[in-house]
Parts: structure tokens; C-alpha cells; sequence
């Protein structure tokens, strides 16, 4: 018998929309189905990811540079842990991947969206996530719950203007992509969050 491929699901929001609460739920959910599973983070989820976020997130570069280093990182988590897990049978779950290419360097900081395909094109033209999670909270509510918690990188640091046009790329991705895109609205208590969740993957586990 042919093992069947895993599921891969995506973990999408701006900062502070409360994706990080999520995926450790949404983790245990799936593994109390018995199912196995990878999880893993973009920038990074491999040790030359890890370096390559490291240098993203905290040196100054050229827009173009940001977005390939973006997507280098993604080869090679595709390459070392993704795919490796979706043919073995495991699910693989990311805390973020290409929607926040085109969330951050495509609506955030302008980057042609074009380019943002062409990346795309090259490095996983046939892979894309079974479902992606959209964390959805006005910028005033995410600014509020990141100020509360932890030191700012780069892109944390930025304005409100840059996560205004990062919120509309992820809702222009979620209206272009309706299939597998589930649009969570974050505002609500972690609790009501999280029967959604458990309601939606067990679709996707009775699959
Ligand atoms: N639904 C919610 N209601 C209230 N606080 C929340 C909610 N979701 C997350 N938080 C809090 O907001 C902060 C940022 O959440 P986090 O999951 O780290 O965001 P992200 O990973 O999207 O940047 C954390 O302190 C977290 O406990
Ligand atoms: C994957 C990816 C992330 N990013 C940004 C979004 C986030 O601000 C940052 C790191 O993401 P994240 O791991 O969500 O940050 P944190 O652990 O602090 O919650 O990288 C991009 O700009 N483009 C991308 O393609």
C-alpha cells in the first residue's frame, strides 16, 4: 500500500494576532488523533534557516535581498523538513510561509507582486498548504498584546501603515485562495478561538 502524503497546514497573522498561541493547540489536537507531525517556523525551521533568520530579522538590506533570503530559507525547509514529513505520511505545520512573503515584502514593503510569484514559481511550484490559518485582529489590538509581551524586531518595529497594507495583502490572499484559507477573527477570547480550531481540523481529519 502507498503511504498517504500528510497534510501541510500554514500559521498566518500580523505580529501580535496571536498565531504563537495557536500552534501548540493546534499541534496537540492533531496528535491526539494519533496522527505524527513536524512543526517548524519561517524564517528558519532548519540550522541554516535558523542563521538565515537571524540576519533577516535584525540587519538592514535591500528589500530584493529580504525577500530572496526569505525564500532561501523556505528551500530549505522544504527541502530538510517539509516534504521529507508530507511523504513519510506526517503532517507538517509552519508557523508562517509564503503568504507572509507576500503579506510583508509584497503589501508591507511594496515589493512588485509579480517578483513574489516568480519566487514562488521556482521554489515550490507544486506545493502548497492544505489549509492556512489567517489570525485576523484590527492593527490597534495587535500593537496592544505585542507592546505587552516582548522585545521588537525589525519588523515588529514598524508602523502602522506598513501593517495595515500587510493585513490587506493577507485578506487579498484569503479572497484569492478561499480553499484553503480559513480566516480566524482574533478579537474573541482564546477559548472561543480555539472551538473553531478544534471544529475545522476535525474536518480536516475526518478528510
Ligand atoms: N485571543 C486573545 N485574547 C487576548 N490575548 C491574546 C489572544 N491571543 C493572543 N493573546 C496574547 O497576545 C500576545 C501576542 O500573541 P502571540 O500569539 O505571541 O502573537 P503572534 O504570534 O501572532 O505574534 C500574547 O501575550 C498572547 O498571550
Ligand atoms: C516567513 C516570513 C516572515 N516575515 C516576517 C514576519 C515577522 O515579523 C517575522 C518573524 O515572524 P514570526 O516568527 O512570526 O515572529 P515572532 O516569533 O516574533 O512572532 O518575519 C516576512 O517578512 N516574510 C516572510 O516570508
Amino acid at each position: 500500500m502507498t503511504q498517504q502524503r500528510g497534510k501541510f497546514i500554514t500559521f498566518e497573522g500580523i505580529d501580535g494576532a496571536g498565531k504563537s498561541t495557536h500552534i501548540a493547540f493546534v499541534s496537540a489536537h492533531i496528535q491526539r488523533a494519533g496522527i505524527a507531525l513536524v512543526s517548524s517556523r519561517e524564517p528558519g525551521g532548519t540550522p541554516l534557516g535558523e542563521k538565515l533568520r537571524d540576519l533577516v530579522l535584525h540587519e538592514k538590506m535591500h528589500l530584493e535581498t529580504e525577500a530572496l533570503l526569505m525564500f532561501a530559507s523556505r528551500r530549505e525547509h522544504i527541502a530538510q523538513v517539509i516534504a521529507p514529513a508530507l511523504a513519510s505520511g506526517s503532517w507538517a505545520l509552519s508557523d508562517r510561509f509564503t503568504d507572509a512573503s507576500f503579506a510583508y515584502q509584497g503589501g508591507g514593503r511594496g515589493l512588485p507582486l509579480a517578483k513574489l510569484d516568480a519566487l514562488e514559481q521556482w521554489v515550490h511550484p507544486d506545493l502548497q498548504p492544505d489549509l492556512t490559518f489567517l489570525f485576523d485582529v484590527p492593527l490597534d489590538v495587535a500593537r496592544a498584546r505585542l507592546d505587552a509581551t516582548r522585545e521588537l524586531d525589525k519588523f515588529e518595529q514598524e508602523q502602522a501603515d506598513f501593517f495595515a497594507a500587510t493585513r490587506n495583502e493577507y485578506l487579498r490572499r484569503a479572497a484569492q485562495f478561499p480553499q484553503r484559507f480559513r480566516i480566524i477573527d482574533s478579537t474573541r477570547s482564546i477559548a472561543d478561538i480555539q472551538a473553531e480550531l478544534a471544529t475545522i481540523l476535525d474536518a480536516l481529519l475526518a478528510a
